[in-house]
């Protein structure tokens, strides 16, 4: 197995990030591809990034018919990246909220560890820059409750930015992932720590984006409050 890692960049209406983030991507490792996987986008991203797959090798895009969410976008990049080589598999958002600044960070972590978190909410600081306070809040709160429920023990377990060894996607029966949305994120977490697999959180500052929107929505927020009790019924049964 070479030491090759692919960057997934899940993509809707990005028209405004996407050419300027995937090379600031490759620009921070050698070893790093990207792969963009779209959900067909109104405007265009999926051709831009086509342009840019078609000038580089090292990014790769995968479309999709529609929007059905980033959890099914990044299950689909897992498994595209499962057919290849690669020893990293990393998510991370496409409108810099994530800087790819921190990527070599990751990649110097994951050399002790299975799986990288990027926390905004390290040893109590709050490392997130232009965030309205209602949604801070809610994100916190959201990681107290997480922890509370799932027994998850985390500082930031609804995080975006993360970097996971091959061998945790594998041992994940990906086709039985539930959740979409944050809970997306908690549940790929929970699912790596019931197997045992050794979880590190590295701290990252988070920029709320300037361009484009986000896809938050209530349906995601509710989503999220559920599937934590849903995972903790999995770990009593012993299904996580
Ligand atoms: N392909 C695809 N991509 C999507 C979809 N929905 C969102 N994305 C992409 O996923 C990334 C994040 O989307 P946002 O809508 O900006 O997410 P957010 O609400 O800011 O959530 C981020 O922070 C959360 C924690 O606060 C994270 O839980 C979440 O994973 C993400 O990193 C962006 O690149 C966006 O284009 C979808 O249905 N399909």
């Amino acid at each position: 197995m070479g030491e090759r890692a692919l960057v997934i960049v899940p993509t809707y209406n990005e028209s405004e990030n996407v050419t300027r983030i995937v090379p600031l991507i490759l620009a921070q490792d050698s070893r790093l591809d990207v792969l963009v996987v779209d959900d067909n986008s109104p405007d265009g991203t999926g051709q831009l990034a086509d342009q840019l797959a078609a000038a580089d090798p090292r990014v790769h895009v995968l479309h999709r018919a529609g929007k059905e969410g980033l959890g099914r976008a990044y299950l689909a990049g897992f498994k595209w990246a499962l057919e290849r080589d690669y020893a990293f598999i990393f998510e991370m958002d496409a409108d810099f909220s994530h800087d790819p600044g921190h990527l070599p960070e990751f990649l110097a972590a994951i050399r002790d560890t299975d799986l990288v978190l990027g926390s905004r909410y390290r040893d109590g600081k709050v490392t997130v820059v232009n965030w309205p306070m209602t949604r801070l809040m809610l994100s916190y709160g959201a990681n107290i409750y997480a922890r509370a429920v799932t027994g998850l023990r985390l500082g930031d377990a609804t995080g975006g930015f993360k970097c996971f060894r091959r061998e945790v996607l594998m041992a994940i029966p990906l086709d039985q992932v539930r959740s979409n949305g944050y809970a997306f994120q908690i549940e790929m977490s929970f699912r790596a720590w019931k197997r045992g697999f050794r979880i590190a959180e590295i701290p990252i500052v988070f920029h709320d984006r300037t361009e484009g929107e986000s896809k938050m929505s209530k349906r995601i927020v509710r989503e999220a409050i559920w599937m934590v009790w849903r995972l903790r019924w999995w770990a009593i049964t012993g299904n996580a």
